[in-house]
């Protein structure tokens, strides 16, 4: 199968790397010059968690420079920039390419759906963490799972295939059909230990350990639930807090990715996380004071080049 990473960051290099060590044809892409002489020059170098360390080699480019059709794109950019990823790389794209998205968040899916057509898009989360070290220096972990499905249609030969593939470079993969309940259950997760990690600057071990972050997890958690129940999907809530307590077991010292956008001056991805629940439950009416504050507070902390006009 061939495969085109779209972003180039810690997530985007882990799975390169894992993909192109399990025999898979992976390419990267990415827009940032610096990012990409530097993946070219000196390559990815994978530390794992049990401190497996793989160097390797994996093409990378600028959307313009490929010229080639590929199976599988996996877009694995910060929300902000879904639309712009996909119409970049829009020339790589035929009739019968398959487009993933494992990133956080709502709505990514939709916004593919605005520029190929929704047969075509897979949709899911992971629970794997990632953190970049520098360009092309992804630190990784082993546990982790991936969950994703069809966007619109039924299950097919190429998602069996592609899940088998996923497995055979070292993923936990599943394909679940309960796929909406899974990313709101992941969005609710990032909703309260992303915008803690990011609001304390702190791993999510200690937010996640603390009698008061604990507090503010479960109410957060709990407004969540009310939201993606008006509107429509099951929301299993032990299921967040178990992964909320192995996240906060066994990747104590890992920075979210919303924390590694605001320590790099970079807009984090709380329009799609707190912004996108936010609106839905304001079409519902559904009442989430600690998500409001949260976000009020997350949104203080945005670089000023992303703060609204007056
Ligand atoms: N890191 C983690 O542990 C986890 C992350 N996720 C999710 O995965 C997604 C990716 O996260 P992560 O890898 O941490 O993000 P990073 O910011 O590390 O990587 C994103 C990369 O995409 C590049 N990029 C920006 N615009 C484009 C574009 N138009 N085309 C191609 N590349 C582009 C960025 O360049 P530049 O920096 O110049 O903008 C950057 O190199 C996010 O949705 C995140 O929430 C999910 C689970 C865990
Ligand atoms: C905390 C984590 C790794 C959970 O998978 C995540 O989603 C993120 O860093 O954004």
């Amino acid at each position: 199968m061939k495969i085109a990473i779209v972003g180039a960051g810690a997530m985007g290099c882990l799975f390169a790397a894992r993909l192109a060590l399990s025999g898979s044809q992976v390419h990267l892409i990415d827009v940032d010059p610096a990012t990409i002489a530097t993946i070219r020059t000196k390559g990815i170098t994978l530390t794992l968690d049990d401190g497996e360390c793989q160097h390797l080699f994996v093409p990378i480019h600028f959307a313009e420079q490929l010229q080639e059709c590929f199976n599988l794109l996996i877009v694995l950019t910060k929300g902000a920039v879904t639309s712009a990823a996909i119409r970049s790389v829009l020339h790589l794209i035929t009739p019968d390419t398959r487009v993933l998205t494992l990133q956080n968040g709502l709505g990514n899916a939709a916004l593919i759906a605005g520029h190929i057509t929704p047969v075509n898009i897979l949709h899911g989360i992971t629970t794997i963490a990632a953190d970049l070290q520098g360009p092309g220096e992804a630190h990784g972990n082993r546990q982790g799972h991936i969950y994703w499905w069809r966007y619109s249609g039924v299950e097919d030969l190429f998602m069996q295939q592609l899940n088998e593939l996923l497995q055979r470079a070292g993923f936990n993969s599943c394909l679940d059909p309960e796929i909406d309940s899974r990313i709101w259950e992941k969005v609710a997760f990032n909703a309260a230990l992303n915008a803690l990690c990011t609001l304390l600057n702190g791993p999510v071990g200690v937010v996640g350990q603390h009698p008061q972050g604990k507090q503010l997890i479960q109410k957060v958690v709990q407004e969540c639930r009310m939201v993606a129940v008006q509107a429509g999907v099951a929301f299993d809530q032990p299921r967040v807090f178990a992964s909320i307590t192995q996240a906060v077991t066994h990747q104590a010292h890992h920075l979210p990715s919303m924390l590694q956008d605001r320590r790099a001056c970079r807009a984090t991805e709380v329009e799609a996380i707190h912004g996108a629940i936010l609106r839905i439950a304001g079409q519902h009416q559904v009442h989430t004071p600690t998500l409001e504050t949260l976000y009020c507070l997350l949104k203080l902390g945005e670089p000023p080049c992303s703060a609204p006009s007056a």
